[in-house]
């Protein structure tokens, strides 16, 4: 396999020497992330960083985080379409914004074409955003409607001190008709059309400065499902004509599967996730995209809508569970190692402690919530007198004290909870490497960690553990 195609191949540092601006060719990589963090201060919110302590002076103020991307290495190359799905909260946008540095990273870097963007400021990073394009969600939001659609246009070409006006109102005409509009609509407000006429006016913005890279975060999630294909059509031919490498955000996998050429998968601040579209839809291996592939509505209405629905709430990024970062809600939680308990014991002993941490259930009757999660009988030895200890907690209504003794006996001694899963697994469909962040690849998937994620220790993580010279 050849290093274009192994997708993310952080081995090969022709990307990775600063400063270096040459010629991208079609299928190597044009953007390289490597260790990128994007971490928020909880300033934001008023209360946010207070807490409330027993002792003067009774409120005292926290420096927490939120880890918005925490430690995310891919590649985009050159022509290609990545999907970056995820549900709502787990760090799309920021990343979006982080790889186009319009927000400063926390740590890591971002190769576009060579060139570090985390240590650009000022003109020079200027002079590449030209290069690099954005289009947002709501096409209705980003249009000034105080402005008539040809200046929109040509806006972005005057900021960057492209062309005279009369070459500027040419293009801006020529890429309105690009797009699927009429350019009689030049002097048009753009009240005057509908939604996906708005996205195809941002569309020919962003195209105006003739861009090689295009981030579309969630561009046709405002608009009807029967406009979506059309435009999504037209942003294919606009790819194939003008050379574009996307890095498409969606949450609707239907989307990102018709879009895409890989698709990466967001959890929490993290990709678990990353291969070829079939591969990533046909032979998924991650439990997260799992779920979130169960849970696309399937069209037979006598199905109830969802297949399977993604159990417990999404923890905080302020502080994300250790190890992977799903193994609170995943259904295939490896069950620590110094138990020996049937798959059927160990998933009564999985579920009975969420539902007790969550509390899920009131205790009326303690035999029936035995039957309920230990069909077959409380499980023998070590994990039996642990579950009989919780019982009796739980009829004394000591539910923290049951909560914390099941999560600490079981959840945490998990490996999912105390090392960090970056594995690559066989692949069956097309020829990029498959990326799967679960350890219940630990023995048929080979351990990139080294590669794919920073060290521990301050001094390792991000960019050192790589082997680059930065
Ligand atoms: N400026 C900010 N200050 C503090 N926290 C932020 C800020 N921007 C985003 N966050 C937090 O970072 C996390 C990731 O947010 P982000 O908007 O990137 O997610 P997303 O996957 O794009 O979600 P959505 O699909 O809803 O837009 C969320 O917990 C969000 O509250």
């Amino acid at each position: 396999m050849s290093d274009a195609d192994a997708g993310f191949d952080f081995e090969d540092d022709t990307l990775a020497t600063p400063g270096i601006d040459r010629e991208v060719a079609e299928g190597e990589p044009l953007v390289r992330v490597e260790g990128l963090k994007k971490y928020f201060s909880d300033t934001d919110s008023l209360f946010g960083n207070v807490t409330v302590d027993d002792e003067f002076p009774y409120l005292r103020r926290q420096d927490r985080q939120v880890k918005a991307v925490d430690d995310v290495s891919f590649d985009i190359k050159k022509g290609e379409t990545l999907g970056l799905v995820g549900e709502s909260g787990c760090g799309k946008s920021t990343l979006a914004r982080t790889v186009l540095r319009l927000l400063k990273p926390t740590e890591g870097s971002v190769y576009f074409k060579g060139e570090d963007l985390a240590k650009l400021s000022g003109e020079p990073l200027r002079r590449r955003r030209k290069e690099m394009q954005m289009i947002f969600q709501d096409p209705q939001s980003s249009l000034d409607p105080r402005m008539k659609v040809g200046p929109i246009v040509e806006e972005p070409m005057k900021a960057h001190g492209m062309l005279d006006e009369e070459g500027r109102e040419a293009r801006a005409r020529e890429l309105l008709e690009k797009v699927g509009l009429d350019p009689q609509h030049y002097n048009r407000y753009p009240h005057a059309f509908s939604g996906g006429q708005r996205q195809r006016v941002n569309l020919a913005r962003a195209l105006s400065v003739n861009p090689d890279f295009i981030v579309c975060d969630e561009p046709v999630s405002a608009l009807d499902v029967s406009i979506q294909a059309q435009v999504l059509n037209t942003m294919e031919q606009l790819q194939e004509e003008f050379d574009l490498t996307y890095l498409f955000i969606a949450h609707d996998l239907s989307v990102i599967r018709y879009i895409s050429d890989r698709v990466a998968v967001m959890y929490l601040g993290k990709l678990v996730e990353l291969a070829d579209k079939e591969e990533l839809y046909e032979n998924s291996q991650h439990p997260y995209t799992k779920a979130l592939l169960d849970s696309i509505p399937v069209p037979d209405p006598r199905s109830g809508g969802k297949r399977g629905i993604l159990e417990g709430d999404v923890p905080s990024p302020l502080d994300p569970p250790s190890g992977c970062r799903f193994r609170t809600r995943c259904p295939e939680l490896i069950q620590p190692a110094e138990y020996d308990l049937t798959d059927v014991e160990w998933t009564g002993v999985r579920e009975f402690t969420r539902a007790v941490d969550r509390r899920t259930f009131e205790v009326t009757d303690s035999s029936r919530i035995r039957e309920e999660y230990f069909e077959e009988g409380v499980p023998d030895g070590d994990a039996g007198s642990i579950i009989k200890e919780a019982f009796q907690h739980l009829s004394a209504e000591e539910w923290d004290e049951a909560g914390a003794l099941l999560v600490d006996s079981f959840a945490k001694q998990s490996i999912c909870a105390r090392e960090e899963p970056a594995y690559e697994v066989e692949t069956e469909y097309g020829t990029s490497r498959h990326y799967a962040a679960c350890h219940l690849h630990q023995e048929d998937g080979t351990d990139v960690s080294d590669e794919v994620l920073g060290g521990t220790d301050e001094e390792d993580a991000g960019l050192g553990i790589l082997g680059s010279d930065d």
